[in-house]
Parts: structure tokens; C-alpha cells; sequence
């Protein structure tokens, strides 16, 4: 049987001087505990830009703007596969400073230390892009 479509998800890599924020998703959810790129589902109908904005709005209470568009990937996780839609994103000049609605913290992490943070598998490859 063929197997279904993969999720199509979208995250926002915020960069700050030389600072990258990341997310702690809340326990007892999915990967609770492991960092994220704040982020979420695109709703049926929705573009990939507008679901990045509507996620951040409802998440962090900030508005950024594109700065590059990532190459989507798959990912397969033992629930399903997901299509990460990853945006290098900064901080509209206007832009309310970032709160966590929906995350446990925030952490603006210096990139060489990207990788000692508990990612979410997905997440992993984008270190390559961003080292
Ligand atoms: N926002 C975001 N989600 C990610 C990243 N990496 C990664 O594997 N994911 C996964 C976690 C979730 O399973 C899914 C995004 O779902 P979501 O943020 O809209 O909602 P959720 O946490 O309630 O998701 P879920 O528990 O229903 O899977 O993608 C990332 O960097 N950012």
C-alpha cells in the first residue's frame, strides 16, 4: 500500500548577530524536551510563508522576514514522515521581543554550539547548512 503523504511542516532559523533561536518543546508532547526550530504544520490551503508567520505570531508573538528559503527534506519518524520547510528568518525591526507561548524556553544559541543541544532528529541535518 502506498504510504501517505508526508506532513508538511515549516521552521523558522531566527538569526540574531551571530545567534540562532531555538525552541524546547514542552514534556509529555512529542520529542518533549528536545529543541526545535519554532515552527509548525501548514494548514490545508495555507502557503508554507504564511503558516511561517502564523506559527510565530502564535508561538513567539513575533514577526520576522525571509532572508533564504532552505531546500525541504523528509523525515521519517516511527509516527509518520514529516517535510521540513526550513526559512533563514531575522527579527522585523518592529518585532516584539520573542516570548514562548507554547515552548517550555527559548535560547539564542551561539552556532558553533548548535549541536550540543538535544535536536530534534529532523533538525540535525540542518546543522550541516548552517555550520
Ligand atoms: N515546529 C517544528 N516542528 C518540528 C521541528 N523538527 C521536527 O521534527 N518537528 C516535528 C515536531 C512535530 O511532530 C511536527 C510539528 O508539529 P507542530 O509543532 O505543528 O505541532 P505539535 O508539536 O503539536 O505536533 P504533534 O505532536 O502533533 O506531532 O514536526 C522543528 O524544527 N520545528
Amino acid at each position: 500500500m502506498e504510504s501517505p503523504a508526508p506532513v508538511p511542516v515549516v521552521c523558522a532559523i531566527i538569526q540574531r548577530d551571530a545567534h540562532i533561536m531555538l525552541a524546547q518543546r514542552p514534556p509529555g508532547k512529542k520529542l518533549g524536551g528536545m529543541w526545535e526550530f519554532p515552527g509548525g504544520k501548514v494548514e490545508p490551503g495555507e502557503t508554507p510563508e504564511a503558516a511561517l508567520h502564523r506559527e510565530l505570531q502564535e508561538e513567539l508573538g513575533c514577526t520576522v522576514s525571509i532572508t533564504q528559503t532552505l531546500a525541504p527534506f523528509v523525515h521519517a519518524y516511527d509516527w509518520g514522515r514529516i517535510e521540513l520547510i526550513p526559512f533563514i528568518c531575522e527579527l522585523t525591526p518592529d518585532s516584539p521581543e520573542p516570548h514562548p507561548h507554547e515552548h517550555t524556553a527559548l535560547a539564542w544559541a551561539e552556532r558553533p554550539l548548535l549541536p550540543s543541544y538535544n535536536l530534534a532528529p529532523a533538525d540535525v541535518p540542518l546543522l550541516a547548512a548552517l555550520a
